[in-house]
């Protein structure tokens, strides 16, 4: 079943000179599928993501997700889907501080108005999952940096979403931190069949994936898929990066 399609989707960037970011991506996400979207710098990986999370609208083009163009839709039920249908993990975590770790976690629940006791069964659910009951009390500045993306990808799983989406979710952490929380995102489309989809720069993350998609000059330019082998897949991602001439950070 697929949970995302892209059809022709495009993006232009008015102003004086315009700027076409996207050109005719045309590609599909099946239920259980872990995707990386890779590309050098500017060649439109976060205009796509944006396009795909409802951050930003196309050009032309449209998007699906579980059968349903998020574009078309009002902003109540735009603001109903966003909550519902997707989950978002940044960079930068984009926890709130007044709110405690637990807070964070079932501040998409208490949006949506689910009574209190099966929030605090659904958090309690997903806080054993990943591993992060000893913090629910804790504070934000309490907390390190992978222990704070713990908390967003919780914060992001709790409403079982159908699709997950992540930003560079570890442009901000050390090499550790990265390792810890890619082996939480495998064990969540491995036991949990999520379908996630992730912009990263980083070959060693994005061999975590089973599917890279590489855009250039705003469109696919390449796909790789894994053989199982992740030293293996991380050297193919590695020498198709390299092909395209990227920044040296591309490449790491
Ligand atoms: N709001 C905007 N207005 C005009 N041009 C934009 C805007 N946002 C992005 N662009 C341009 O669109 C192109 C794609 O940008 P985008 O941020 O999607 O690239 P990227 O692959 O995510 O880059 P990076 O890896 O550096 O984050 C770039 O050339 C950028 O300058």
């Amino acid at each position: 079943m697929s949970i995302l399609t892209t059809k022709h989707l495009g993006k232009v960037y008015e102003g004086k000179v315009p700027y076409t970011a996207l050109n005719d991506i045309n590609f599909s996400i099946e239920k259980g599928e872990f995707v990386a979207i890779m590309g050098p710098s500017g060649s439109g990986k976060s205009t796509l993501l944006n396009v795909i999370s409802t951050i930003d609208h196309p050009t032309s083009g449209s998007v699906c997700i579980d059968s349903e163009d998020p574009h078309e839709m009002n902003d109540d039920q735009l603001a109903h889907f966003r909550r519902n249908t997707l989950g978002f993990v940044f960079q930068d975590f984009n926890l709130v501080h007044t709110l405690t770790v637990g807070e964070n976690i079932m501040l998409p629940l208490t949006l949506e108005g689910v009574p209190v006791p099966e929030i605090k069964k659904r958090t309690a659910e997903v806080a054993a999952l990943l591993g992060i009951e000893p913090l629910l009390s804790k504070r934000t500045f309490e907390i390190s940096g992978g222990q704070a993306q713990r908390t967003a990808v919780a914060r992001a799983v709790v409403t079982n979403p159908s699709l997950l989406l992540a930003d560079e979710p570890t442009g901000n952490l050390d090499s550790k931190a990265t390792k810890d929380v890619m082996e939480l995102f495998r064990m969540l489309n491995e036991t949990k069949n999520s379908t996630i989809l992730m912009v990263t720069h980083d070959s060693f993350v994005a061999s975590y994936c089973k599917r890279v998609l590489i855009i250039k000059d705003g469109q696919l330019y390449q796909e790789i898929v894994s053989d199982g082998n992740r030293r293996t897949f991380q050297q193919e991602i590695v020498d198709a990066m390299s092909l395209l001439g990227g920044e040296p950070h591309d490449l790491i």
